[in-house]
């Protein structure tokens, strides 16, 4: 196994991974902070039977591992989210800025913190745009891989960097079922486990949500079967998938509070019988950002094939009734759910605490916000993490 190690990353552009240059794994520390660096871990054998080959995996890190590896922190992303969780060599803000840093509840001076970009994904790891063996982009070839597949990858990523357990593997959303997946699949290499906003396994309404998002981009006039590469990009079904996904992360609440029923400023104001050439609603305008903004960032099959991993989610399958599933994991759980979450409803995440090992409580992140609160509440989250895991 090699890592290699490039760029930081590329916010308001679609990554792509550069040319490598290889470093033996022990070197790894030694790159700087918050810098993405690559590690090729080889051939995966997948859920499914299909071998995915030379496989890499785009992950940053933060702060030294201990003589005796004993601190190692894994943060999982979310859905759209990448490597970036916080700053290091760049001054480039991460997504979880104030959970983990120097002297945050997650302390890069104390702990060493990796971050891995899921399989499939757009920010360094092997995905749909990255080129299969003969040179061209997977695209309609990459085919469909599992939350246990990512799993499996992601221990081999601890294996280069000699982690055998880690000290914690948190979550939210998409990361908190890899956070569970983790300590279920490889109990011994977890010692604590915060699954945050995210049940046991996908629901029925969230598939739903989900292929409304994933049909949105096939059903693009570019999509081409998966295979854009090149030519025209299905830009409208990727905008059109993330309304329907930002809508689900808001509340109802957050949006009749802040757009109401107002016209969007500058816009022509709505006229009853003229919608041609209407002006927006300020939600319809901010809908439309967030599609247009996520276009900018995000490659439309790593979409698909991300979100499917997610639809994969059942931590159950194949393992038996939920108790039985989890019974394995010797990890500490700290469970955490947004109240206002109208995605992934607190009571399933109650329902998962209550059917883990010791029946650990279930933290209620007070927010009006919905979903998209563990990200935002990072207060609230710091607090119930400190208490738990990082005194
Ligand atoms: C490389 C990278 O950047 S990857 C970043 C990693 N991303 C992730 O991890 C994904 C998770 N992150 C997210 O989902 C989001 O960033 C969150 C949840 C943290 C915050 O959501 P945001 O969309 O930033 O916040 P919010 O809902 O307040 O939207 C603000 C945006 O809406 C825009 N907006 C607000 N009202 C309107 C309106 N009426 N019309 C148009 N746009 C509007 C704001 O101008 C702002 O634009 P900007 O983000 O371009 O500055
Ligand atoms: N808004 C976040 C949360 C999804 O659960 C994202 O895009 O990743």
């Amino acid at each position: 196994m090699t890592i290699a190690v490039t760029r930081s990353g590329e916010p308001e552009t679609k990554p792509t991974r550069n040319s490598v240059s290889a470093r033996p794994a022990a070197q790894a520390a030694r790159v700087p902070d918050g810098t993405v660096q690559y590690l090729r871990i080889g051939d995966l054998q997948l859920e499914s039977g299909v071998q995915l080959p030379d496989v890499v995996l785009g992950f940053e890190t933060w702060g030294t591992l201990n003589a005796d590896a004993s601190n190692a922190v894994l943060i999982e992303h979310a859905l759209t989210g990448d490597t970036h969780v916080t700053r290091g060599a760049s001054e480039e803000p991460g997504w979880w800025e104030q959970l983990a840093g120097p002297g945050a509840p997650v302390d890069t001076d104390k702990y060493f913190v990796v971050s891995i970009n899921i399989l499939g994904g757009c920010y360094g790891s092997t995905g749909p745009s990255t080129p299969a063996p003969d040179g061209r982009p997977w695209g309609s070839r990459f085919p469909l891989v599992t939350l246990r597949d990512t799993t499996s990858a992601e221990a081999r990523l601890a294996d280069a960097l000699g982690i055998d357990s880690w000290y914690a593997v948190l979550g939210g959303s998409l990361g908190g079922a890899r956070a569970l997946e983790w300590a279920v699949t490889y109990p011994s290499r977890v010692r604590r486990c915060a699954v945050i906003s995210v049940g046991a396994s996908s629901t029925a309404e969230q598939i739903a949500f989900a292929q409304a998002q994933t049909l949105a981009i096939r059903q693009d006039p570019n999509f081409n079967g998966g295979d854009y590469y090149g030519g025209p990009e299905p830009e409208a079904g990727l905008a059109l998938a993330r309304r329907i996904a930002h809508i689900t992360y808001r509340s109802a609440a957050e949006l009749d509070g802040r757009f109401g029923r107002n016209a969007q400023e500058s816009e022509a104001p709505l006229e009853a019988g003229s919608l041609a050439g209407r002006g927006r609603y300020q939600v319809e305008s901010y809908l439309d950002h967030q599609g247009n903004k996520l276009v900018r960032r995000f490659d439309a099959n790593s979409y698909i094939a991300i979100t499917e991993a997610l639809m994969s989610h059942d931590v159950c399958r194949g393992r038996g009734s939920l108790r039985d599933s989890l019974a394995p994991a010797t990890a500490e759980f700290l469970v955490a759910a947004v109240d206002s979450d109208r995605l992934y409803f607190p009571a399933q995440s109650r329902a998962l605490a209550e059917a883990l090992p010791g029946g650990p409580e279930l933290h209620i992140i007070e927010a009006p916000i919905g979903h998209d609160g563990f990200l935002t509440e990072i207060g609230q989250l710091s607090g119930q993490l400190r208490s738990n895991f990082f005194a």
